[in-house]
């Protein structure tokens, strides 16, 4: 494996009953980067990060964390940094536990994982949701007393309690209105440059993933068709469905969008 990934996934393949949704499948991920997987509905982004995530299965093929195998590997029985790869889905609605305190949401991770006593864990509750940009006293309130975008920055503060190289985020703006999506995204970008974290950022939203991702992986039926640059797949896609993706964003200035549809017109007619 080249030695500067944090995770390398080789030739991944799953599939559910006699439906193969993931077909050898390969994508690195480096330490502090952000890899955007796009691709339509059903194309198997997801399935991509629960494997990853030990919460789905990988039928053949290896998931390596800095350079162990960890595919399979139930997020329970991971260990090392393995262990604290860790998650954010899209609906800040269900991925709370409505039961629970904020305090009790952050502290959870921490105590379970035996990293630090229920008191310790308290104590770091307030740095989190400091990094978040929520109020001290929200530890005492509970997810329904807040707004999407208020939620979605405990699920982050969740996420970050276990001080993760990794984070999955599965669609994580697609359920909050656009000015909230772009301040949690501008969350996820500060986030990154102060601890280093790396993302897998999935989205069918090109527009969001290409604000945030270093390099773009394009999936398409289980497959991955393009995965570079993020520069490069979104101003020179190689890929014709890649180009029917990005002519299907939408684009501010109609003159940029035609000049690109032209654009790719004649690069679809070379290929
Ligand atoms: N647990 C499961 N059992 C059976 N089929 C599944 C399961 N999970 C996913 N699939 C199927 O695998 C395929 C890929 O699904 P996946 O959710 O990974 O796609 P996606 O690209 O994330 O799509 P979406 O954006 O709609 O979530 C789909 O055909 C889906 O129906």
């Amino acid at each position: 494996m080249s030695h500067d990934s944090l995770v390398e996934v080789r030739d991944l393949c799953v599939s559910f009953a006699t439906h193969q949704v993931i077909k050898n499948v390969c994508l690195d991920i480096r330490p502090g980067e952000t890899v955007g997987l796009v691709g339509e509905s059903g194309s198997g982004k997801t399935t991509i990060g629960r494997s990853i995530l030990g919460i789905g299965p990988a039928n053949s093929g290896r998931i390596l964390f800095e350079g162990g195998d960890i595919a399979n590997v139930a997020p329970r029985d991971r260990v090392g940094d393995a262990a604290r790869i860790q998650a954010v889905f899209q609906d800040p609605y269900t991925s709370l536990n409505p039961s629970m305190t904020i305090e009790d949401i952050l502290t959870e991770p921490m105590v379970a994982r035996h990293i630090a006593t229920r008191d310790e864990a308290r104590l770091k509750v307030r740095e989190l949701l400091d990094q978040v940009s929520l109020p001290a006293d929200a530890a005492h309130r509970y997810p329904r007393e807040f707004s999407g975008g208020q939620r979605q920055r405990v699920a982050i503060a969740r996420a970050l309690a276990l001080s993760p190289r990794l984070i999955v985020c599965d669609e994580p703006v697609s359920a909050l209105d656009l000015t909230t999506q772009a301040t949690v995204m501008d969350l996820f970008i500060e986030i990154q440059e102060r601890t280093g974290v790396a993302y897998l950022f999935v989205s069918h939203d090109l527009a969001v993933v290409r604000h945030i991702s270093h390099r773009v992986a394009v999936m398409r039926g289980g497959e991955i068709v393009e995965f570079g640059d993020c520069d490069q797949v979104t101003a020179r896609p190689e890929h014709p469905y890649t180009r029917r993706l990005l002519l299907a964003a939408p684009v501010a200035d109609p003159i940029r969008q035609a000049k690109r549809r032209q654009d790719f017109l004649t690069l679809d007619a070379r290929s």
